[in-house]
């Protein structure tokens, strides 16, 4: 770190990692955790830390975003109900989230696929793919993309927020939970092999709900016994994200090595941002590309422009968080990509970075928020 404060917490003393097994035991686990130790795990299998380049921490592939549908209001529900064509997709982008075709990325692999390779011949190396269960994580679908990209792509273990929680997934108790995080990560999601390389996007609420409790607690402990990487989706309120840390914290999770996302439409007040970055999280700023007048989800946020957002990135780096910045664009609708006139995976490289540059963040400063804090955040102690 350059002088980004003090971490709130210590990870918890982690046996299973520290090599206090009964002699003789040495279980299908402890070889896994063995093997990815000082790794990143992708769906392909661990790689050397050195090859993933310029990283985005928060994106999805597939997935569908039915648990989020917002009605839309009796006179825009001809247009909502429309197919998408350019004479809507200015309402789409004013409106994403009230149009049940455009919650529905999993119907654009091939899309996804073409966007990947401009992706990186944008300069792009690796995606983090933050679709957990309750949203369709598809491991199979993101293997694919990874082989036939060349695009380095981590899958996401855990559950996302509490309305997406089946009745089982309730009633299980912490251990219950932390073994299927575990296991997504050891062994392989979805009934596949293909593992998990971080726990998250876990979903969380406003006010925090009982299970979303159980699950942060469950992604404490998973995290305690793997020394992997988390990533966290905040309630819609500005003290949403330190309430979260303080349970990760309270169940021994290394808060040094959590994202906190979606910080543009949550935190506003500086003096705030900053109380949070002293807890000692990654700052993820990962809607780069949404520009609405109306967040449906909470009237009350003003939703940033992108040039706000490189201010706020310019704001954390004089503050002395360069080495705890990672952004994305959290690409999770339709109206997003290229191919329905969005800014797609490639935005932030082709038009965030001059802007950074021209804005009091220089190359070496750029390079740390696109390679190495995601490099440093990914690898498995
Ligand atoms: C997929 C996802 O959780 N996206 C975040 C949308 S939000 O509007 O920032 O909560």
């Amino acid at each position: 770190m350059s002088s980004s404060g003090s971490y709130a917490v210590q990870p918890a003393t982690n046996p299973a990692r520290e090599g206090h097994f009964a002699p003789g035991i040495f279980s299908g686990h402890q070889k896994a955790m063995s093997a990815l130790s000082g790794k990143v795990q992708t769906v392909l299998g661990p790689v050397d830390p050195s090859q993933l380049g310029r990283t985005m921490t928060h994106e999805h592939l597939t997935m569908t975003f039915e648990c989020c549908y917002h009605a839309p209001t009796q006179g825009d529900k001809t247009i909502s109900e429309a197919p998408i064509e350019m004479k809507n997709l200015f309402w789409l982008k004013q409106n994403p989230y009230s149009s049940h075709e455009n919650l529905l990325l999993c119907q654009e692999t091939e899309a996804v696929r073409e966007e990947l390779l401009f992706y990186r011949r944008a300069g792009g190396g690796a995606i983090v793919e933050n679709t957990t269960a309750g949203i369709s994580r598809d491991v199979k679908i993101l293997k694919r993309l990874a082989k036939e990209t060349g695009v380095h792509i981590v899958a996401g273990a855990g559950f996302y927020v509490d309305v997406t929680h089946s009745s089982e997934t309730r009633k299980m108790t912490v251990e219950k939970l932390t073994d299927i995080i575990v296991n997504e990560v050891l062994h392989g999601a979805d009934g596949s092999d293909i593992k998990c390389g971080v726990i998250g996007e876990i979903g969380t609420s406003w006010p925090i709900t009982d299970s979303e409790k159980k699950v942060l607690k469950a992604t404490a402990h998973a995290q305690t016994q793997l020394g992997c990487p988390v990533i966290i989706h905040p309630g819609r309120n500005p003290a949403a994200p330190a309430a979260v840390v303080q349970i990760l914290q309270e169940a021994g999770g290394d808060i040094s090595k959590t994202v906190m996302s979606h910080l543009d439409r949550t935190i506003f007040d500086d003096g705030e941002l900053l109380e949070f970055a002293k807890m000692g999280s990654y700052l993820e700023y990962d809607l780069f590309g949404t520009e609405m007048l109306n967040y449906h989800y909470n009237l009350e946020v003003d939703m940033p422009s992108d040039s706000q957002r490189v201010k706020k990135l310019a704001f954390l780096v004089a503050e002395g968080y360069e080495d705890k910045i990672v952004i994305a664009h959290d690409i999770h609708t339709k109206n997003r990509l290229v191919k329905y006139g969005g800014h797609g995976y490639s935005h932030i490289l082709n038009n965030i970075v001059p802007k950074m540059l021209t804005r009091g963040i220089d190359q070496n400063q750029v390079d740390k928020i696109l390679i190495e804090n995601p490099k440093h955040w990914l690898t498995f102690n």
